[in-house]
């Protein structure tokens, strides 16, 4: 029996998310839970015939912190897009006052009621939030590396898209998946997409190239531009965390003991590793890279077995803005310098 809870299940990520695992025949009990009209979308779902049990749940009152451990009581997976989005003009760190203190209190709760389940942390600034959870775990003394994700797979669809476009057919998107991938952190320069030996295939100028960079790293803009004050990409998301949930669903529930690989923004200092070069790990204890998932979740950090020049030069420096952004989160936690 797999039970999966999504924390803001009512939003603009979590509507779609909810429908996508609604559909998803390894859960056999979804949970919504939202501070707002988690109830209709519940009900809304229930109408779609799968063998899975459904709940919404909302809290009666401010002051109700009962509804929500009933929501995760017993959950395996707990997902959690809950949080404000962007506007134009905002960065992802300007979210920071609000959502930081939601996800806190959210951790805080699935600690408490479903302490062995995994946390896949989608509100940003990821690169801030996927920390504060960590520290807010190992307060309750619940803390496990294997089981905590920054779902940042939006950047790899992206890079898997704009790469396929700008080599104008010659590879399709699905054929890049997990050929080209996008490490580091979840905010523009932060983001690192990797095109492994499809460099070649750029003019030696280097101008087409930097564009797929720099619209990859700032493809949350494009999307919050458009929507122009109605908030950030939603739906790409929702398909984003559907991928990695239910690759994390093929490996937490496999017969055999195969594992599946992935890639997310985790703790790795804490993690057994292949390769990661000093100038990572010795700088930060988070970043996003390839991971091996197993019934207990990461079972290893990989780090890619090549990078260009200009790739290691990107790498390097978001090392120093997810170094900046995890010492924020720990400071939000425990109101001290790391
Ligand atoms: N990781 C990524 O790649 C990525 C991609 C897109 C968006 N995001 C982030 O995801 C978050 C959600 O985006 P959205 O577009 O769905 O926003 P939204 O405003 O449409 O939905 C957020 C939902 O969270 C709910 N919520 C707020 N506080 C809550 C609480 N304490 N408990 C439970 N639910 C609560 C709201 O009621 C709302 O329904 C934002 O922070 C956004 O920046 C991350
Ligand atoms: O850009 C945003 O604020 C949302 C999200 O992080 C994205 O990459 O689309």
């Amino acid at each position: 029996m797999v039970k999966a809870t999504i924390l803001g299940a009512a939003g603009g990520i979590g509507q779609p998310l909810s429908l996508l695992l609604r559909l998803n025949e390894k859960i056999d009990e979804l949970s919504l839970y939202d501070i707002v009209n988690t109830v209709g979308v519940a009900a809304d779902l229930s109408h779609i015939p799968t063998h899975q049990v459904i709940k919404g749940y909302a809290p009666k009152d401010k002051n109700d912190s009962e509804t929500i451990k009933v929501a995760l009581k017993g959950s395996d997976i707990v997902i959690i897009p809950a949080g404000i989005p962007r506007k134009p003009g905002m960065t992802r760190d300007d979210l920071f006052k609000i959502n930081a203190g939601i996800v806190k209190n959210l951790v805080h709760q699935a600690g408490l009621s479903c302490p062995d389940a995994f946390i896949c942390v989608i509100s940003n600034p990821v690169n801030s939030t996927v920390p504060i959870a960590v520290e807010e775990l190992k307060r309750l003394g619940v803390f496990n590396p294997r089981k905590v994700f920054g779902i940042t797979t939006l950047d790899n669809l992206r890079l898997e898209e704009f790469l396929s476009s700008a080599l104008e057919g010659k590879v399709s998107a699905a054929d890049l998946y997990s050929d080209v991938i996008a490490i580091g952190g979840h905010s523009g320069d932060s983001i690192v997409p990797l095109i492994n030996g499809w460099r070649k295939n750029f003019a030696s100028d280097g101008e087409e190239y930097s564009k797929l960079v720099k619209r990859v790293q700032f493809g949350g803009d494009e999307v919050v531009k458009a929507k122009d004050g109605k908030g950030s990409a939603t739906l790409s998301m929702a398909t984003a965390a559907y991928r990695f949930v239910n690759n994390l669903l093929d490996a937490i529930t496999a017969a055999n003991s195969s594992t599946v690989k992935e890639v997310a923004f985790v703790k790795i200092d804490e993690l057994k590793t292949k390769k990661v070069p000093l100038f990572i790990s010795k700088h930060t204890q988070y970043f996003s890279l390839p991971i091996v998932l197993g019934k207990d979740g990461i079972e290893l950090v990989e780090f890619p077995e090549y990078l260009s020049e200009p790739e290691v030069l990107m790498t390097k420096h978001a090392v120093e803005k997810v170094k900046a952004d995890v010492t924020k989160g720990f400071n939000f936690v425990h109101g001290s310098k790391l």
